[in-house]
């Protein structure tokens, strides 16, 4: 399998308090990378560092064998990302939020791609409203719609699923399955969710108090662990 990213010995300090230690792991092409970890232990600050938001204090990381941040601009053509904290402007409709990151990705034919995202998200009614009217449940999924638009290569989603009903979130995931299976699109993704992270991932790493404690696939880390669930390994790690 053909590696995309590469994490090595990343740290990060906030004053005295390290909120990454050490963290090391591959991103190999096609695989949904499940992240799993209490409260502060470091989720977001990790996707920040993925995304040139937080300045890492030590280690490096390569994306597509580039160094980044260096190659900032041209990595994050092929890289993108979405949670339910990061909203996009209230007073735009749907289609116009969209046009807007259609230009800044220079989309070559962006009222198209816009259709077909906002029909498979389930938002071409919607389209004319103002995004202030959506539901949260809603605004993830244009949010999510957002991060397809210049069909990255990568793919950073924290807590993509949280505030969505059963229903939508399983739609979700399983839009996020055939995006590695059939896109070939590699996914971090971070959840509390344990039988969610248990479902959808190819390999999950394990955070605590900013290091990694534990990265495999599930059968391994089950296996390592004496573990007979996720959820149970969870609990023996005491996190
Ligand atoms: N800008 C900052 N300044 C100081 N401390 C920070 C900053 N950002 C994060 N931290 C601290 O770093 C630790 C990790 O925070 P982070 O948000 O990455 O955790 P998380 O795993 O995403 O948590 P949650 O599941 O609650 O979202 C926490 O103790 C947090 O208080």
């Amino acid at each position: 399998m053909d590696t995309i990213l590469e994490v090595k010995n990343l740290s990060k300090k906030f004053g005295a308090f390290w909120a990454l230690k050490d963290v090391s792991f591959t991103l190999y092409e096609g695989e949904i990378l499940g992240i799993l970890g209490p409260n502060g232990a470091g989720k977001t600050t990790l996707i920040n560092c993925l995304l040139g938001l937080v300045l890492p204090t030590e280690g490096r990381i390569n994306y597509f064998g580039l160094p980044f941040p260096k190659y900032r601009s041209k990595v994050l053509e092929k890289v993108n990302f979405a949670s339910n904290y990061v909203g996009l402007p209230l007073s735009l409709t749907l289609e116009e939020n969209l046009l807007v990151y259609a230009h800044l990705y220079r989309l070559k034919n962006p009222k198209e791609k816009i259709s077909e995202l906002l029909k498979l998200f389930g938002l071409w009614e919607k389209r004319k409203l103002r995004t202030r009217t959506l539901s949260s449940g809603q605004m993830m999924r244009l949010c999510l719609a957002k991060a397809l638009l210049n069909e990255p290569r990568i793919l950073l989603l924290d807590e993509p699923t949280a505030g969505l009903d059963p229903e939508i979130a399983r739609d979700t995931r399983s839009l996020l399955q055939s995006l590695s299976h059939e896109k070939n699109t590699s996914i971090i993704i971070t959840s509390h969710n344990l039988s969610e992270i248990e479902r959808i991932s190819d390999r999950v790493l394990v955070l605590q108090k900013g290091q990694v404690k534990a990265l495999g696939t599930k059968e391994e880390l089950l296996k390592s662990f004496e573990a007979k669930s996720l959820e149970d390994l969870y609990f023996r790690l005491n996190l």
